[in-house]
């Protein structure tokens, strides 16, 4: 489980050897799964569980599109300038399929080390089985092209720049600075590793899985392969998680015996953290599909809570309580790294409009709590306006609420992680191997 809205036990994507079973099945899920999400908006998880054709392909294939469609989303502006450079006709556009179909193939040679006929081949077939015929020429002359003079071309880009559009570029730079801002679209190039929280005996679990262990908890592993398949999986030892998504539910400090509400609990990360550390949680999310994914998760695990299926801009507890966790609906921009297409589908008037319903969201879990009781208000985004100008607004509006500042040391000692006010920001760049981009608030209600 992770925090993106798309993306459940999902795992990452296995790399490896291109298909050779079915070679051009494989290249035609890819392309109808970057059609769904670049031409039709379909988040790619959605798109991936709704696709038969994937589901058809063995499992090595199936970790070659995955990996496949990553690469267009997170190479994208690489991509369509290299595939604008080899155009025997500079400035000729190239529309629909076919440049889906070239994008496909510059990734395979230039990012995934396909073989250059396999990759030039199966491309040329693809444009003629989806009726691009006229179009065989071009497909096949271009990728022979970057083919030959690829290489030579990708060292004189700039990656990161070119893979970012400019909207985020420059909200990030605003926000971050140059350099920082730097740092998060190179963590945005590489596939990122498998995080996971342990339900207990971090050492050991360190030890068998061979991890890492990283500040704060978390364990960190190389991407690749089944998650499914590993030591402690199934029997409920850890689940996937962000080494960041894993700060906010701690941000509690001993939850052991307290009753925590837990507003935007969908698939379960954070819960489990709680419910782990002995909480009472009652777990609302609107969504009963991914209610029933929560629940299914925390069965895996061997965890109790109670669940409600509510909006909760309208729901309300019994009685007021302890602890509120607001892990709000958000842009989901902190994390590209593992979700590249949110870069493709977000846009700016979507921060606008998730930054109003997380205000509204806000005042509603201030509203839950007993004097003296802890909100951790949490946002995957890398956007200020979801995460230090919303604290900003309601600590302004609600002279009833205070900041508790987070001390580094409750992070592991992840000191570049807290902000002068004393919130949680993390940043992709900010640890080797990246992290997600993550903002976390800890308020306390003192009327
Ligand atoms: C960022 S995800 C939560 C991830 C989760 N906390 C975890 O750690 O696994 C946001 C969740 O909020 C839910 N949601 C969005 N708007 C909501 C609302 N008004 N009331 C309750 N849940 C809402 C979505 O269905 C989604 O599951």
């Amino acid at each position: 489980m992770t925090d993106h809205p798309h993306d459940h036990d999902a795992g990452t994507p296995a790399g490896g050897p291109p298909p050779d079973g079915e070679p051009l099945a494989a290249r035609a899920a890819a392309l109808d799964l970057i059609q769904a999400t670049l031409r039709k908006g379909v988040p790619f998880d959605d798109a991936l569980e709704a696709n038969r054709g994937v589901r058809a392909l063995e499992p090595r294939d199936r970790g070659f599109v995955r990996l496949l469609c990553a690469t267009v989303f997170r190479r994208l502006g690489q991509l369509d300038a290299l595939v604008q450079g080899a155009l025997a006709k500079p400035g000729q556009p190239v529309k629909g399929p076919v440049q889906d179909i070239l994008r496909l193939g510059a990734a395979q040679l230039l990012f995934l080390g396909t073989p250059a006929h396999a990759a030039v081949d199966t491309s040329v077939e693809l444009a003629v089985a989806r009726g691009q015929t006229p179009y065989k020429g071009l497909v096949n002359a271009v990728l022979r092209r970057l083919s030959r003079e690829g290489a030579g071309l990708l060292a004189a880009q700039d990656a990161g720049r070119l893979n970012t559009p400019d909207w985020l570029w420059l909200a990030w730079r605003q926000a971050y600075g140059t350099g920082a801002t730097r740092a998060i679209v190179e963590a945005h190039l590489a596939e990122p590793p498998l995080d996971i929280t342990v339900r207990a005996d971090a050492d050991l679990w360190a030890e068998r899985l061979g991890a890492e262990r990283l500040p704060g908890g978390s364990l960190r592993l190389p991407a690749g392969g089944p998650v499914t398949e590993l030591p402690g999986f199934a029997e409920g030892a850890w689940w996937v998680q962000d080494a960041a998504a894993a700060i906010p539910a701690r941000l509690f400090g001993d939850v052991a015996g307290r009753e925590v509400l837990d507003l935007c609990a969908a698939p379960g990360g954070k819960t489990a953290q709680l419910a782990a550390a002995g909480a009472r949680v009652t777990a609302v999310d609107r969504s009963e599909k991914r209610l029933e994914r929560l629940r299914e998760n925390l069965a895996r695990l061997g965890l109790e809570v109670e669940t409600v299926a509510a909006d909760a801009t309208a729901w309300s507890p019994d009685a007021p309580v302890d602890a509120v966790l607001l892990d709000a609906p958000c842009s989901a921009t902190g994390t590209i790294r593992r979700h590249p297409d949110v870069q493709r589908l977000k846009t700016e008037e979507d921060v606008a409009k998730l930054a109003r319903v997380q205000a509204r969201l806000l005042i509603r879990a201030a509203d839950m709590l007993k004097p003296g009781g802890l909100l951790v208000y949490a946002t995957c985004s890398l956007q200020p306006e979801e995460g230090e100008r919303q604290v900003e607004a309601l600590l302004a509006r609600r002279p009833d609420l205070v900041r508790v500042p987070v001390d580094p040391a409750e992070l592991g000692g992840l000191a570049g992680a807290v902000t002068a006010a004393g919130d949680v920001r993390t940043t992709p760049g900010l640890i080797p191997g990246g992290m997600d981009g993550f903002f976390a608030a800890r308020l306390r209600r003192t009327g």
